[in-house]
């Protein structure tokens, strides 16, 4: 063996010895730990450090891999050293094919320039202490997946007998919280009787027309639905009856519905709206006038009523054109005026504000 100078040195050399001292267990009758004892009496005194860093980083592979989250290890040049199975799944690859890859080569475009400018820091100062996320980012797989995961990294100062940074990465699968997300979101703007959007999505999707519209100067229209005398429907026919009827309302609304960006939504009680981005005046009026036709044709024979019960619908109509309206509030508020006048006229009647 050839002198340990240094103390880095040593703790590999007592590391290797220990390492030797097990194969050469006078209780082993393996031949294949025999193998082993002759292989490592073979070693040149050169391969010492990279034995023991072999069998240092076996061991950690084998904790990472009990760990249920995606870990992984890359160096200050943002380069994976030592990946456990659940985070080489996440990135697409086998570990081995990962070895050696640039963790910024797996992030797309929007996260690259954060991360590799970390990494440059780090490379060039490595008392740098890493902590950062945990972060969401898109995981861009080599199949062209993407996968959206929240990560953590974090440099491991004193543990390694190394100058250079260690940085532990933590992955996060986010698909299934992301569906859940998306399905909550989903629920928080639809109406649970009629299935259409509530008064939630409904505001939001005003929102976003009211403010594209305003940008590119299209016309934006409101309707405003009400069914009338629906109190008496209720006595009349019962409540679930009532629900029944309004889920048809609802249904109907939406058929009559000339484009995909139109929204129909339960503004409230037996109270409908229906928003109508880029449609001239006239074809709002039309469409207000098919809306009400279709409602009152209605038939509620299949809930077992007499094929006499039908119900009529009040409509209020206001437009955005040449800024009249200086918010969307106010131009609910006109439509709102609309129907108002609508009903004062007798009902099943349509006013345009
Ligand atoms: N079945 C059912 N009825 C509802 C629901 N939401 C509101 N209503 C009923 O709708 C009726 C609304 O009554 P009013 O506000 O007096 O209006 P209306 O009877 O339709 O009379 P006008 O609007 O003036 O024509 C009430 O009887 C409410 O109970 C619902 O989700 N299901």
């Amino acid at each position: 063996m050839s002198t340990i100078n240094t103390p880095i040195e040593q703790t590999w050399s007592q590391r290797f010895t220990a390492l030797k001292e097990s194969f050469i267990s006078p209780h082993s009758g393996d031949p294949k730990t025999n193998n082993l004892t002759r292989a490592a009496h073979a070693l040149p005194d050169n391969l010492v450090d990279t034995i023991a860093n072999i069998e240092s980083k076996s061991s950690l592979a084998r904790i990472i891999n009990f760990v249920s989250e995606g870990i992984f290890f890359v160096n200050a040049r943002g380069q994976i050293t030592l990946i456990n199975h659940i985070a080489a799944r996440l990135l697409g690859e086998p570990k081995e094919a990962l070895i050696g890859r640039e963790l910024t080569s797996f992030l797309t475009d929007q996260y690259v320039n954060e991360y590799l400018h970390m990494f440059a820091k780090i490379a060039v100062d490595s008392s740098i202490q890493l902590n950062h996320g945990p972060k969401e980012v898109a995981l861009q797989q080599r199949s062209g997946d993407l996968l959206p995961a929240d990560l953590s990294l974090s440099s491991l100062p004193d543990v390694a007998d190394t100058d250079e940074a260690v940085i532990i990465g933590v992955l996060h699968d986010l698909t299934a919280h992301q569906a859940e997300y998306g399905k909550l979101r989903r629920q928080a703007r639809t109406d649970y009787l009629t299935g259409i959007a509530n008064r939630h999505g409904f505001a939001e999707s005003l929102e976003a027309s009211w403010k594209e519209g305003s940008r590119e100067g299209y016309p934006l229209s409101l309707l405003m639905i009400d069914v009338d005398e629906f109190k008496v429907f209720n006595d009349e026919h019962g409540h679930l009856i009532g629900d029944k009827c309004l889920q048809l309302i609802a249904s109907t609304i939406e058929l009559c519905l000339p484009a995909r960006d139109c929204v129909a939504a339960r503004f409230g009680g037996e109270e409908f709206a229906v928003l109508l981005p880029r449609c001239s005046a006239q074809v709002v009026q039309l469409i207000a006038i098919r809306i009400k036709r279709h409602i009152g044709e209605l038939k509620f024979t299949d809930l077992g009523l007499p094929a006499t019960v039908n119900v009529s619908v009040s409509i209020g109509i206001a437009s955005q054109r040449d800024g009249v309206y200086k918010s969307s509030d106010e131009l609910i508020a006109a439509a709102d005026g609309a129907l108002y006048i609508a009903k004062n006229s007798g009902r099943n009647t349509i006013s345009v504000a």
